[in-house]
């Protein structure tokens, strides 16, 4: 079969900041485009399809192909890469940005550019993309697409005055921008008679291919029989099937070459030998060295999962193992607790990427989940050399030995209207942050640079942000490195009892203030006993804070003597479904909820 003539091939991915019309733009095009070629339609390929299209499968593919007939009358190979649009993927992005030549960047006309339109501009120019913007949602009647446009070449320094101007919701000139795609986008080069060479930019599990990897070959080709390699892991094992992916389902075709992307299947069990951002290889004819930039993700953001009825310890295992197969970012190991017996900690990307793990166990595999405090992974450094990354606060040496310890920080910007520039600098103060720079932007903005402490912003700090500028800030960040800070374990002690999964690790000079109001929240939280319960914070063995939750007597059954059985039933069949959500610290019972209350210190 011939080599697929580069090109007509597009390889491209849509940037935006949240909400400014990426996926409603991706779907238009998906919309716009066809799923084969004149020629391949007459080929068999159909016939493989037939096969998909009953086993139903619908799975959301990072990368989908489409066919695009345009002006001058030839067909386009579109591939269309989808990019995370959240700061807590950053890597992932990176990855399927290294998959293509060029990006559209979407603008809504509205807004204007915001923290995250840079951040991932930024982020396509060190790839060298070409990109090209658009300008979104002009029917909306706030429009301004001209002051946009000013914008975009001001700040960016991108031209923007030809930029398409569309609605990606009615549809109204995004034919434009599937011209711009042909013209402005390189076709992709690479020689598909080279050693083979492909980038994994994402792999996924299903049950009847197995491991699935989407690739993007840079050079050389690989087809059913391949003997592939990958690089960092050495993992070996032969291809099975290639294609792509379009309308919804998985297209098998010859081989892939040189400037495609597409899917490899192969008999791989395991989803941890195929780490995105490695390169794949033919072991009989090895390329000479791996494509840039393979890094291992290492999560930045650690809590405890346990599961609500202890009985299903292993459900949640055998849940999170499934999970960790199209996640390798996912990290976990058992930990008990003793308040909250067997479970995991687990490790996530970011706040965003735990919650999103915790409502699949939920939802998926039908778990009721306690879930603790998260954590950031402190750096201690002990009197004896050892240096310890911290990831449960419960596993803190005793402080007599320890020299020093150190905490993640993260360079961020954010970009706010300068009504609010004061706000904001207030808040950046109030979590630690050291002042960097501001940049003003036309227009009434400015850019306001910051390092902040990791553990002073994955909480509540977006909301914070939204709500001290009306919405209007927006924000991005990433790792700039460890630094040295005075940090203690703060200690939660109920009815005298220290509750392992309550402790956490705070800034020395907050602590107090952090203390008080966790012993606040929780005397809301846990419910009146029939005796007197003190919550008490403490530091190092010292109590710094204390609240009471009171004694009472109250019979549950004492509301309806004289009622009928049934209703007496009901009362008690109540509170025993209570109880389930209840956890037995000592003779105290805690509500599971309480165990995230360190989360919502700071809502007023
Ligand atoms: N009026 C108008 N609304 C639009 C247009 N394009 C997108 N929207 C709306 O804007 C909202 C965000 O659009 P999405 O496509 O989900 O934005 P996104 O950038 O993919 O957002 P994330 O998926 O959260 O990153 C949705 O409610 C869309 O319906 C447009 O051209 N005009």
């Amino acid at each position: 079969m011939a080599v697929m003539d580069q090109s007509k091939i597009r390889n491209f991915c849509i940037i935006a900041h949240i909400d400014h019309g990426k996926s409603t733009l991706a779907d238009r095009i998906i919309e716009m485009t066809g799923l084969l070629t004149s020629r391949e339609m007459q080929s068999q390929v159909l016939d493989n399809m037939d096969l998909e299209r009953e086993r139903g499968i619908t799975i959301k593919s990072q990368a989908v192909r489409t066919v695009y007939r345009a002006k001058d009358g030839e067909e386009y190979i579109f591939n269309l890469i989808d990019t995370p649009g959240h700061v807590d993927f950053n890597y992932e992005v990176s990855r399927s940005l290294a998959a293509c030549d060029g990006a559209i960047l979407v603008v809504d006309a509205a807004q204007g550019i915001e923290a995250q339109t840079l951040a991932n501009v930024y982020l396509a120019l060190d790839h060298d993309l070409e990109v090209f913007p658009v300008i979104n949602k002009v029917d909306l009647p706030s429009a301004r697409p001209d002051w946009v446009a000013n914008e975009i070449e001001d700040v960016i320094g991108l031209e923007a005055h030809d930029a398409p101007r569309i609605s990606a919701k009615t549809g109204l000139n995004v034919e434009d921008v599937l011209e711009a795609i042909v013209h402005k986008i390189p076709a992709p080069n690479g020689d598909p008679q080279a050693p083979l060479q492909a980038l994994i930019f994402d792999s996924l599990y299903d049950s009847y291919k197995g491991v699935i990897i989407f690739c993007r070959v840079r050079e050389g080709s690989v087809k059913k029989g391949t003997k592939i390699r990958m690089m960092a892991t050495g993992a070996e094992e032969e291809v099975v099937e290639v294609g792509y992916f379009g309308a919804g389902q998985f297209i098998p075709c010859e081989e892939l070459s040189a400037g495609m992307v597409g899917y490899i299947t192969a008999s791989i069990k395991n989803v941890k030998d195929t780490r995105v951002g490695d390169t794949i290889t033919d072991a009989d004819r090895p390329c000479e060295s791996p494509l840039p930039g393979y890094k291992k993700v290492t999560p930045m953001v650690y809590c405890g999962l346990y599961p609500a009825d202890g009985a299903r310890y292993n459900d949640l295992r055998d849940a999170l193992e499934k999970l960790q197969l199209n996640d390798a970012s996912l990290f976990f190991e058992p930990e008990t607790s003793i308040a909250l017996g067997f479970g995991f900690r687990c490790g996530f990307l970011g706040l965003l990427h735990l919650e999103i793990i915790q409502e699949r166990l939920e939802r998926e595999y039908n778990l009721d989940l306690v879930t603790t405090a998260p954590s950031v992974v402190y750096r201690i450094h002990k009197k004896n050399g050892d240096i310890i990354d911290l990831t449960n606060p419960s596993n803190m040496p005793d402080p007599s030995e320890i020299e020093y310890m150190e905490e993640p920080v993260v360079s961020a910007e954010i970009m706010v209207t300068t009504e609010f520039v004061g706000a904001i600098m207030t808040l950046c103060q109030e979590r630690r942050g050291i002042y960097k720079d501001t940049e003003y932007i036309e227009g009434g903005r400015a850019l306001l640079k910051y390092d902040l402490p990791l553990n002073e912003i994955i909480y509540d700090f977006f909301d914070a942000l939204k709500s001290r500028s009306r919405g209007y800030a927006s924000f991005d960040y990433e790792l700039k490195g460890y630094e040295q800070s005075e940090l203690v374990k703060l200690d939660i002690l109920i009815n005298k009892e220290e509750v392992d999964a309550l402790s956490f690790i705070v800034f020395s000079g907050s602590a107090y203030e952090r203390g008080r109001k966790m012993c606040e929240k929780l005397k809301d939280e846990i419910p009146r006993h029939l005796f007197e319960i003190p919550i008490q914070a403490a530091v190092g063995g010292k109590i710094i804070a204390r609240e009471t939750v009171k004694a009472m007597r109250k019979d549950v059954l004492a509301k309806c003597y004289g009622g009928d059985i049934s209703r007496k039933k009901k009362l008690l069949e109540k509170q025993k479904e209570g109880k389930k959500r209840m956890r037995q610290v000592g003779n105290v019972e805690i509500p599971q909820k309480a165990f995230m209350s360190v989360l919502k210190l700071d809502n007023e």
